[in-house]
């Protein structure tokens, strides 16, 4: 690793040099700091130019470092950028690719930026649990002002190049040789006065009613990032920035900085940072791996079926600039499906307008539309997207054995059928795969990736690329009714009704596991999608329905507690906000303003004689541990099942696809945070109050990593023995 200068007429480049996003690590920092004194004492060097190695300008301070103690992490990015700003000679900041977090700070402290049309830059620190802490809180309110300053430090959003120069982030755009573009704008301001370059030097300029759009920014925060401090941290600072000067501004972030640091909510975000990408390096037990396995190119698409979740998932194809075709079952389906699809890629186009893509409509993939088989039979990959039932599913993947060519992998959206029973009607089962997307599937990062028993490791090898192309999170996880997800979700949710029976609200429910951090409390998010959906799952296997037999008794199946609570509300026509009622009520059908609905509280009277149930005040505490250490606990029998490998694959699938909240890094580390001993003892009471709750039982492997004395969470794997791994 090095930062090297050299010299051009009178301008020094420097390169930051750090694979692969040249984080400024402290070894870095140091050489950064060598190399400036070095051209600023150089009396031939009368301008600088900073820019990154192989494309890059940096991506920010080293991530992996964070842990280290603060002795050893050597000079401090801060003192450079004051560095850098108070030189006499300019200097130049060349970006390409990225400059984030203190990657933009260093910019900050630049005379100059100069950025490439595809560069982005951004402030993302809040999404690490801490704040821009070298400077950023206090530079980029005096450069852009203090509303888009808030929008981007308090979101981590990255800006592209036109929209960081219409803020005024950067001085200028450039389509090529960003590198000598700086260095021709260096030699031109060479003798140029400094002064209003220097950004610490320069007044906030504060709207009047700047308080109010603080106290707004906090409102949003607290709601957008519940129970997370780092967002409202991030506006304190700015608040400083507003009312202090400069150094007293950086005093107030330095403070800030050590406050969240010392909280758990730094470590949480970043093992999340790091566990989505470590995900991608999949190994199964017979040693195949990411590394070993090569994935077969994908050209071409088609998608089969145009619902809600086939119109995403064509929309995400295209995205990728992935030619698609599109397949439904008749014309009727056909050109609703078409039309919705054409609204979503119009949307996106709009999007990308928006951030100053120039060609936005030549960036999507093409899409055609048919009803026929046949013109599947050049495509590389078919992914399936029909509805939850399985003769239909081996109805499609029978014809699609015959239609397709022998090389093209087939998958199937399902999210929680069986894969290997769908794989065994093909002609090509080791090419059989499950890619469950979740809604709205453009938009949402998680792609579950399920392993059949006769999936070959080049299938998986393909199917996780796939994921990287769409720009997704792809997570291998082996085949077991509902997979990993939807498995744990499915006892979170019964959790959350039998509380309902027991004496809580809906509403009540909602609000505790929404302060805790979740983006959608259960009832909200059973309303919103569709309670109709689950009602015909269970009537389907004969939980409720005509196939239950007579005599079941009402709140009971096999041994085990159940509540038809659910199906009742199907019954009487309330699915959720389709239906305008459910949990709530809504202001009209598909209405999103869920309501608190006295009726449900005179049902649930009802329901609750009929059923001698004899209410109870149940604490937030209940809620929030019964609903959650049941999913964690569910998340253990996952992991000694061997369904899936590492705890950190659950959290990343809950913090991706069910909104769990980051800044507690995800069940598994959540669970550690609480303790493991905690989350037993807690399971071995609540399933001694309720025995007829089976999965509050504690699992065998919770009780091991216990036993053994509660290892970290790292080592969870290792003590996992000589499991049948499903993958
Ligand atoms: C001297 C240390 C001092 C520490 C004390 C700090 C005190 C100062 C406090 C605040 C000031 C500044 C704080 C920060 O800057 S925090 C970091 C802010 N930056 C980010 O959050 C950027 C995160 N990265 C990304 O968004 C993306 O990685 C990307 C856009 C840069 C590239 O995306 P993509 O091409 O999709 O690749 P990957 O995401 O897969 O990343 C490739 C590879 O790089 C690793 N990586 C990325 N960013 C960092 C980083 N900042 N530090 C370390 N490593 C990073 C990533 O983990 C991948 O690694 P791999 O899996 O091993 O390949």
């Amino acid at each position: 690793m090095a930062t090297f200068r050299h010299i051009c007429d009178s301008v020094a480049v420097i390169t930051l040099s750090n694979p692969p996003v040249n984080a400024l690590s402290s070894a870095l920092i140091q050489a950064l700091q060598k190399a400036l004194g070095e051209a600023i004492r150089d009396s031939a060097v009368e301008a600088i130019v900073i820019c990154g190695d192989k494309g890059k300008f940096c991506a920010g301070a080293d991530i992996r470092e964070f842990n280290k103690p603060s002795q050893k992490r050597g000079p401090h990015l801060l003192l450079l950028t004051d560095l850098i700003e108070s030189n006499k000679k300019p200097v130049v900041a060349a970006i390409e690719g990225v400059a984030l977090g203190g990657g933009l700070e260093l910019a900050l402290g630049c005379h100059y930026r100069v950025a490439h049309v595809q560069a982005r830059v951004g402030l993302p620190e809040v999404l690490l649990g801490i704040l821009p802490a070298a400077s950023g809180t206090q530079r980029l309110p005096r450069l852009i002002g203090i509303a888009a300053a808030l929008t981007l430090i308090t979101t981590g959003k990255y800006v592209p190049a036109r929209e960081a120069l219409k803020l005024g982030i950067v001085d200028k755009v450039v389509g090529e040789n960003t590198v000598d573009e700086a260095i021709r704008l260096a030699k031109k301001v060479i003798g140029q006065p400094l002064g209003s370059r220097q950004l610490s030097t320069l007044p906030v300029q504060c709207p009047p009613n700047v308080e109010a759009l603080l106290a707004e920014a906090m409102v949003k925060v607290k709601k957008q990032f519940r129970g997370a401090q780092s967002p409202q941290a991030c506006i304190e600072a700015v608040r400083a920035a507003v009312h202090l000067p400069y150094t007293e501004g950086i005093k107030k972030e330095q403070e800030l900085y050590q406050f969240l640091n010392a909280t758990h909510e730094p470590r949480a975000q970043q093992y999340a940072f790091f566990a989505e990408r470590e995900v991608a390096k999949w190994t199964l037990p017979s040693g195949a791996s990411w590394k070993t396995v090569s994935p077969q190119p994908i050209h071409t698409a088609a998608v089969i079926g145009l619902g809600t979740m086939g119109r995403g998932i064509v929309t995400s194809l295209a995205k990728a600039k992935i030619p698609v075709v599109a397949l439904e079952q008749d014309k009727r389906q056909l050109d609703i499906g078409s039309k919705a699809v054409m609204s979503l890629l119009d949307r996106e186009i709009l999007k990308m307008e928006q951030l100053g893509h120039t060609e936005a409509t030549n960036s999507l993939g093409p899409v055609r539309f048919t009803l026929d088989y046949d013109e599947l039979k050049d495509v590389d990959i078919v992914i399936e997207a029909v509805f939850e039932n399985m003769a239909l599913k081996k109805d499609i993947f029978r014809r699609l054995s015959v239609v397709c060519k022998p090389e093209a992998f087939l998958c199937t959206n399902t999210s929680g059928l069986n894969i290997d029973e769908i794989a065994s009607v093909t002609n090509r089962p080791q090419m059989v795969i499950g890619t469950h997307f979740f809604s709205p599937a453009h938009i949402m990062k998680l792609l579950e990736v399920v392993r059949g028993c006769y999936t070959s490791s080049t299938t998986i090898s393909t199917a996780m690329r796939l994921a990287k192309m769409l720009g997704k999170i792809g997570v291998l996880v082996g085949n077991c009714p509902s997979f990993v997800g939807n498995r744990l979700m499915r006892l979170y949710v019964e959790q959350a009704v039998f509380l309902v029976e027991e004496g809580s609200k809906p509403e009540e429910i909602d609000l505790a596991l929404e302060d805790f951090g979740l983006a959608m409390g259960p009832f909200r998010m059973m309303d919103l999608a569709g309670l109709d959906i689950g009602w015909k799952a269970r009537t389907e296997i004969g939980l409720t329905g005509p196939k239950l037999p007579i005599g079941t008794p009402a709140r009971q199946r096999g041994s085990k507690r159940y509540s038809p609570l659910p199906d009742i509300l199907c019954e009487q026509g309330r699915f959720g906000q389709k239906s305008g009622q459910g949990w709530y009520k809504y202001e009209k059908s598909g209405g999103r303003n869920a309501m608190p609905d006295p009726w449900l509280y005179n049902f649930l009277s009802e329901y609750r004689c009929i059923h001698n149930l004899k209410t109870r005040n149940i604490t937030q505490e209940e809620v929030i541990e019964r609903c959650l250490y049941i999913l964690i606990n569910q998340g253990f029998k996952v992991l000694e099942e061997g369904i899936a490998s590492d705890p950190k694959d659950i959290d990343v699938i809950y913090n991706n696809g069910y909104g769990w909240p980051k800044h507690t890094g995800g069940p598994m580390y959540y669970a550690s945070l609480v303790g493991l001993p905690v989350v037993l003892t807690k399971l071995e009471k609540y399933y001694e109050d309720n025995p007829d709750i089976l999965d509050l039982k504690p699992s065998n492997f919770l009780k091991k990593l216990v036993a053994s004395g509660t290892p970290p969470l790292k080592e969870w794997r290792s003590h996992l023995g000589s499991q049948s791994s499903k993958l």
